[in-house]
């Protein structure tokens, strides 16, 4: 279960990085091939120069989608060669619908793919999310604070991420360690959920490209199971393997200071 697997990789890896393959077509050297292969190709590189210092692959299913069915297959094929380095995968999705529908995603990601984790939408309530949980061993993330500017449209000045906090916590509880919420990194108001959660697993997205700020951050959650997402900071840098490795240092670094 993810849960367990991430904390085995805090411990093996020492990493609590979550590398993000948004491959974009558009953005990969020919080196790698001409059609959609060269997508997969680029993935397989990638993967063999970081899983050793990587908690956790993520992969935005927009990056595949954007080409169609094609795409989709280069996803699938990805997910299977991260099964081979023993790393657990999150596809970032951003469900949400009613039950019977949440079932039929759920049963694409847990059953079909058997993947660790889903990131959910949780606009819709409760029974649009458990239907994900009644799947063996599964997990998700709620969508409870985003990193982008518009989150001051609602959530921020509604205090959503408080409500969907709350309710990750509880659902938490309720399916042992199987939830989590999805928090950014370029929010302040991060230090909001200290109280609310628990040992539920903070996903990270807004660190590299976005600008997060990574010592503001680990002030505010060093204390939390944090997994630190980067995408396009890695996957596109000149030296992805010493860009992961750069970050996962100053992550444990930063929380070296206020462990000890
Ligand atoms: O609030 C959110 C939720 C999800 N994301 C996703 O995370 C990555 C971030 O990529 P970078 O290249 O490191 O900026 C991407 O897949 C987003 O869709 C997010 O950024 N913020």
């Amino acid at each position: 279960m993810f849960y367990n697997r991430y904390l085995k990789n805090v411990d093996l890896r020492n990493s609590r990085v979550c590398v993000g393959l948004d491959s974009d077509i558009e953005k990969i050297s020919d080196k790698f091939g001409v059609n959609e292969e060269k997508i997969f190709n680029f993935n397989k590189y990638i993967i063999d120069s970081t899983y050793e210092n990587t908690n956790t692959y993520k992969l935005n299913i927009a990056f595949y989608e954007q080409i169609g069915y094609k795409g989709i297959k280069m996803m699938e094929k990805t997910v299977e060669y991260i099964k081979s380095t023993d790393t657990p995968i999150i596809i970032d999705c951003k469900r949400g619908d009613i039950g019977n529908t949440a079932k039929a995603y759920a049963k694409y990601y847990f059953d079909h793919l058997q993947i660790d984790s889903i990131t959910v939408n949780p606009y819709m309530g409760r029974d649009s999310l458990i239907p994900y949980l009644e799947f063996k061993d599964s997990h998700i993330f709620i969508l409870s604070l985003t990193s982008n500017k518009s989150a001051q449209d609602l959530i921020i000045p509604n205090k959503l991420h408080i409500k969907t906090s709350k309710l990750a916590n509880e659902l938490n509880r309720l399916f042992e360690n199987r939830v989590g919420i999805v928090a950014g990194a370029t929010q302040e108001c991060i230090e909001d959920l200290d109280e609310i959660t628990e040992n539920e697993i903070y996903l990270i997205p807004g660190i590299g490209a976005q600008g997060g700020d990574l010592k503001a951050l680990i002030k505010s959650t060093y204390n939390k199971n944090i997994l630190i997402n980067s995408s396009r900071g890695i996957i596109f840098s000149e030296d992805p393997k010493k860009s992961l490795i750069t970050l996962k240092n100053n992550i444990n670094e930063e929380i070296d200071i206020y462990e000890k």
